[in-house]
């Protein structure tokens, strides 16, 4: 009975890596040894006998999971996986682990459906299937777990609608980023929009976007409903658009009201007009023009609450007007604020970022956003326009219709082909366009302070282009773990290391979460370890990218990632360094010619 547990999981981990034998010899798992008295790496035991953790992180696992021989260890409660490359399905057999209460199979490449005899795994507490690729619809019947506390699928293609959960027993719910359509079940709109955002077809409370009169039946009873008809798609585009116009209308109507409110002491009963009319006030440059809002006259708040135009888009110039009117799209929503694509006509569209919580005065926020767009550079995205008042605060930028690089380092995971060299010309852009603005605005103080792969975009010629510079102060957030005793300093020591963090995601083919101090403690480990090689995202080794390049990027990312601020280089030594080893490239491709 015994030897058989040991065989199957000696055999479940060979699948898991797919026969990769160094693996067996690091972990140690050798069947003619005790699981629980000879140490077998990542094997908890309860007692003597009987295994109750499995816990695989992180380790460059990239087979598939036979959950027939993982469940012939019948007392197993907690299994993660998390942070793996395993692909495939998760098998029905998965039930026959009847004491599992945690499964975590977060970060991998699985795909396929999940099994419905997930649901009778009774005693299932937590389930985390995040960033994986799975798909059809989520089981139906998963809401008989009775117990479930922490349901997160995010950031796979789900489609179907959300099951009926108890929602009231869910600590932790997260579904954004899949296919999901129909309405948000009752009891589900107490829910933060984070946790069901990046679904297109779902409607109802807490999403901008209302259902649609009833006659329609809830869809998909069996969860795999086909793809969208064109005309479901656009009738789901027109909600979202007008849901927009009126959130965004209702939004500086009170914006206006708090405003007005403000300047009478707040005793004065507001008798403020909104239905203003639109004036297109007073036209300044054509190149910097500033448009007062449809407030009244007497508001001494209109110059503050103005939106201020840097460049020209289009022929004629925006207004606020033209971007309350403009369908718009929810992109996301961050901890810092919301993005929305505004389509302005056919041709022209643009990405405003609305940003949340920032106290800073409308003069500081003007003065900072008019300096900024002083320094310029071509890996540098520079704003449109900006809006500012005191509740509100909006900056455009032109939408880039590539996305990010963390949808690229995404696709890549899915074999879109993301080559080295191009990742090595990302490097190389992302480091100069910093090292320009850092250099051009030291004295201000103003580095990025939000620098991740997401805001990272990717030009149609591949290069780079950094979004959102400088719309983070120290004051509102700290990405990285730099003490903030010298703001000034450590806002671009946060960026450096920040960077680090997308040169591993570049290297690695990893998407960092958080502040990616868990990747850098990977990567890290496998370093320290002398196994180097084995930090590198595959696809690149087997397509013949240069080791001794990846290795000298690695040493770069490793220097900017050090723990201690005072020791990272500078944003110029790094952008330097990445042009070494780009230039050593060029050599290189010209000798092999
Ligand atoms: N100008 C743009 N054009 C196209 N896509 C954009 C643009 N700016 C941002 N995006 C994309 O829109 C999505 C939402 O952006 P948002 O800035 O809200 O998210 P975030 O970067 O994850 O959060 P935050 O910046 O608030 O920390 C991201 O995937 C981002 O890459």
């Amino acid at each position: 009975e015994e030897d058989d547990v040991k065989v199957s999981l000696v055999s479940f981990l060979r699948k898991l890596s797919s026969n990769n034998s160094q693996i067996d010899l690091d972990l140690r798992w050798d069947a003619s040894t005790d699981p629980c008295l000879n140490g077998w790496v990542g094997v908890d035991c309860r007692g003597t006998n009987s295994v109750r953790k499995i816990i695989l992180e992180g380790r460059g696992l990239n087979g598939s999971i036979d959950a027939g021989l993982l469940c012939k260890a019948e007392s197993l409660a907690v299994v993660s996986l998390r942070d793996n490359e395993l692909h495939g399905r998760l098998p029905p057999e998965i039930s026959n682990c009847t004491e599992l209460t945690h499964l975590y199979l977060g970060s991998n490449r699985l795909s396929g459906s999940l099994p419905s005899s997930l649901s009778l795994l009774s005693n299932l507490k937590r389930l985390n299937i995040s960033y994986n690729n799975f798909s059809w619809g989520l089981p139906q019947d998963l809401p008989r777990v009775s117990g479930l506390k922490t349901m997160l699928a995010q950031n796979n293609s789900f489609d179907g609608s959300i099951p009926q959960f108890d929602f009231s027993n869910l600590q932790d719910f997260n579904v954004s980023y899949n296919r999901l359509s129909g309405p948000v079940p009752e009891g589900a709109h107490h829910l933060s929009l984070e946790s069901l955002m990046g679904n297109s077809g779902l409607c109802g409370e807490p999403l901008p976007k209302a259902c649609p009169p009833p006659p329609a039946p809830s869809p998909s009873q069996g969860g795999k409903t086909k793809k969208f008809s064109a005309e479901k798609v656009i009738m789901v585009s027109g909600y979202i658009a007008l849901g927009l116009v009126v959130l965004l209308f209702f939004a500086y109507k009170f914006v206006y009201r708090r405003m007005a409110d403000a300047k009478k002491g707040g005793y004065e009963k507001k008798v403020a007009d909104s239905s203003a009319k639109s004036s297109s006030g007073n036209k300044n440059t054509p190149s910097r023009s500033e448009y007062s809002l449809p407030t009244s006259n007497e508001s001494a708040a209109a110059v503050s609450s103005s939106l201020v135009v840097l460049v020209n888009p289009t022929t004629k110039e925006l207004k606020f007007e033209d971007l309350l009117k403009a369908p718009a799209e929810l992109l996301g929503r961050g901890r810092f604020g919301s993005l929305y694509k505004v389509m302005l006509d056919d041709t022209t569209a643009l990405a405003v970022k609305r940003i949340k919580d920032w106290a800073i005065s409308p003069e500081d926020f003007r003065k900072r956003m008019e300096r900024i767009d002083r320094v310029k550079h071509p890996n540098v995205l520079s704003a449109v326009a900006f809006y500012c008042s005191k509740q509100e605060k909006l900056v455009v930028y032109e939408y880039q219709k590539k996305g990010s690089l963390f949808k690229l380092l995404r696709g890549s995971q899915n074999d879109q082909a993301f080559d080295w060299d191009s990742r090595l010309n990302v490097a190389g852009g992302i480091a100069d366009g910093l090292a320009f603005m850092h250099q051009g605005l030291r004295e201000d103080g103003i580095g990025h302070g939000n620098l991740k792969s997401s805001n990272i975009l990717i030009k149609t010629n591949m290069d780079p282009c950094i979004s959102e510079y400088g719309l983070m102060t120290i004051n509102n957030c700290q990405t990285s773990p730099t003490p903030s005793d010298n703001t000034q300093v450590s806002i671009l020591k946060d960026d450096i290391y920040n960077l680090g963090i997308i040169l591993l995601e570049l290297l690695t083919g990893k998407v960092a979460q958080n502040n990616g101090s868990e990747l850098a403690q990977w990567v890290n480990s496998v370093v320290r370890e002398e196994w180097t090689v084995e930090v590198f995202d595959r696809t690149l080794l087997s397509d013949g990218a240069s080791e001794e390049q990846m290795v000298q990027l690695l040493q770069v990312a490793l220097k900017c990632t050090n723990p201690s601020p005072d020791a990272r280089p500078s944003m110029n030594q790094v952008a330097a360094m990445i042009d070494a080893i780009k230039e050593e490239d060029e050599r290189s491709i010209y000798s092999e010619a």
